[in-house]
């Protein structure tokens, strides 16, 4: 009786270990997801690298209790330890593909069916709701057709004169600390918030008696983003509430929120002045100028989009506009302040423009080629946006391998633009790189800052000018000396690249000719 059913049990126990096994090779059946497979048939580690697993629940505890800087470390170490090939994870109930070179990340790129951002969005849709960024299909493609005129060459002619004018307020801040150490961080994101701010709001944040309040709670909003990064527990909305900052990040997007809706009730009234053709001021009484809310404005009129629709862009605005610059501004100041042989080659392109920085026109801006060079090895190496996410919405085809519904893609835009074959002495910075004549054999998709294909970067013409605008003008009245170097600097991914660090250099102002 007992040698029976010892035995029933030894034959469940095989039948249970054959039927895991048939099922498992279809489903990674602990990670509850499913596998991805080749199309040719082949084992899918001769077309990428699959990460072992810490555990037996694929690798979803091996983010557990990461910081900032831990998430870049591991991130660098799992593309090092796959030596140049894409690399596969099985996480959070899906598989992550994470894709390190140009050849294949341009077929990705170029997927119209690969438009859908992936999980990492969500920790953003309580601030950004349903704005160009996050938002997909239909909804992404009207916004996206409504929104690219106020990208237009004769729109950011009109926003030069704003830069020109944070610019000069720049420039004599940074009069009162020449010879000193400079904190770049204290100073550069100031720059770029007011920047977006008028041009996407019409106001100057300077002017508005809650704008400090509202740039401390853009700061706040962001922090507690990086921390649920960091922590996969977090992306849980109970685990969230009971164990993270939930009271503060909601207090914080209601005052983001709040400024934005005001402002743009406001500014509605106006619109609706001005196309009866009443007043031409805005809300604190000054000569208005075009601002991407009127373009939005408009849309409204005609029934394209509503209020909700329109705080969701203009948020949006504010949030891509403002950090990603500030960031590659830092780091641009940062190695111009190293390498003074560069420092010194863009002063001398800078020194056939009109001295008085009032004349400089767009186009001039446009033909500062060295300066742009620069500025693109800055992005090159510590690229503002380090990672961009998609998600396959059914299962798809994609560099030879089949993706089950939900699978998650990684674009490792860092890996991608460090990649040796493209970028001889990749960590090395070289600015010449960027050189027309140099650029003729590299593969399109191996620089890729602004993202590709159809998701690009909507804003990118205005932050090269923005950057060069401001650059320009530092260059001009000082000499950059380093006080920071690269080795002081611990990297961390968060939703822009950061260094846990501030940056800091040294001004001499130049000598007036
Ligand atoms: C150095 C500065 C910047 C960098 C490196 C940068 C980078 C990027 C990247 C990589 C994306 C794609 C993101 C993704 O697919 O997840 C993106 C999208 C976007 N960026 Fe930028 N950006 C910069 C400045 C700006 C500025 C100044 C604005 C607006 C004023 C802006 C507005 C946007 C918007 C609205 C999107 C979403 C576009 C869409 O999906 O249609 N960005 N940016």
């Amino acid at each position: 009786m007992i040698l029976e059913a010892l035995l029933c049990v030894i034959f469940v126990v095989f039948l249970f270990g054959k039927l895991w096994k048939i099922v498992d090779r279809q489903y990674f059946i602990l990670s509850l997801c499913k596998r991805i497979h080749t199309v040719d048939g082949s084992p899918l580690e001769s077309k990428i690298f699959v990460t072992p697993t810490k555990t037996r629940f694929g690798n979803n505890f091996d983010l557990l209790s990461f910081t900032p800087a831990t998430v870049f470390n591991f991130l660098r170490n799992a593309t090092a330890k796959a030596e140049g090939r894409n690399y596969l994870w099985y996480f959070f109930n899906a598989p992550m593909y994470n894709v390190v070179r140009a050849e294949e990340a341009e077929e990705i790129f170029q997927n119209p069916k690969l438009i859908t951002k992936n999980m990492i969005y969500e920790l953003l849709r309580p601030f950004l709701g349903e704005g160009l960024l996050i938002s997909t299909d239909k909804k992404w493609h009207t916004r996206r057709k409504t929104l690219t005129p106020a990208f237009h060459f004769n729109v950011l002619q009109s926003f030069l004169a704003i830069f020109k004018e944070e610019c000069h307020k720049l420039v004599k801040v940074l009069n009162q600390s020449v010879d000193k150490e400079l904190e770049l961080n204290q100073v550069i994101p100031q720059f770029t918030l007011n920047n977006v701010c008028e041009t996407a709001l019409g106001v100057k944040l300077d002017d508005m008696a809650d704008g400090f309040r509202y740039r401390e709670s853009i700061h706040a909003i962001e922090e507690v983003m990086q921390q649920r990064i960091c922590n996969p527990l977090l992306y849980n909305l109970v685990y969230f509430y009971l164990f993270g900052d939930y009271r503060k990040h909601v207090d914080n997007l209601k005052i983001a929120h709040d400024f934005s809706s005001r402002i743009i009730e406001k500014k509605r009234g106006l619109f609706k002045s001005k196309q009866i053709g009443q007043v031409h001021e805005d809300v604190l009484g000054k000569k208005q100028r075009y601002a991407m809310l009127d373009t939005l404005l408009a849309a409204e009129a005609e029934g394209k989009i509503d209020h909700q629709g329109i705080c969701d862009e203009v948020n949006t605005f504010m949030f891509e506009g403002y950090d990603t610059t500030s960031t590659c501004l830092i780091f641009t100041f940062l190695m111009l302040a190293l390498h003074q042989d560069v420092q010194q080659r863009c002063y001398e392109e800078l020194e056939n423009l009109p001295e008085d920085s009032d004349e400089i026109s767009l186009f001039q801006f446009n033909e500062i080629v060295f300066l742009e060079c620069v500025i693109k090895e800055s992005l090159r190496m510590f690229p503002s946006v380090p990672l961009i996410g998609r998600k396959c919405m059914e299962e798809c085809v994609v560099n030879g391998l089949i993706m089950p519904k939900d699978t998650q893609i990684n674009l490792q835009i860092y890996d991608i633009m460090r990649d040796p074959r493209h970028f001889t002495k990749p960590n090395d910075f070289q600015p010449e790189r960027f050189l027309p004549e140099n650029t003729v054999n590299r593969h399109p998709f191996a620089f890729v800052p602004f993202s590709a294909g159809q998701r690009n970067c909507i804003g990118q013409k205005f932050a090269i000018l923005e950057m060069k605008v401001l650059l320009a003008a530092v260059i001009r009245n000082f000499k950059i000396l380093p006080v920071t170097i690269l080795e002081d600097l611990t990297f961390e991914t968060g939703i822009v690249l950061r260094t846990h660090q501030n940056v800091k250099v040294k001004l001499l102002r130049r000598e007036s000719k």
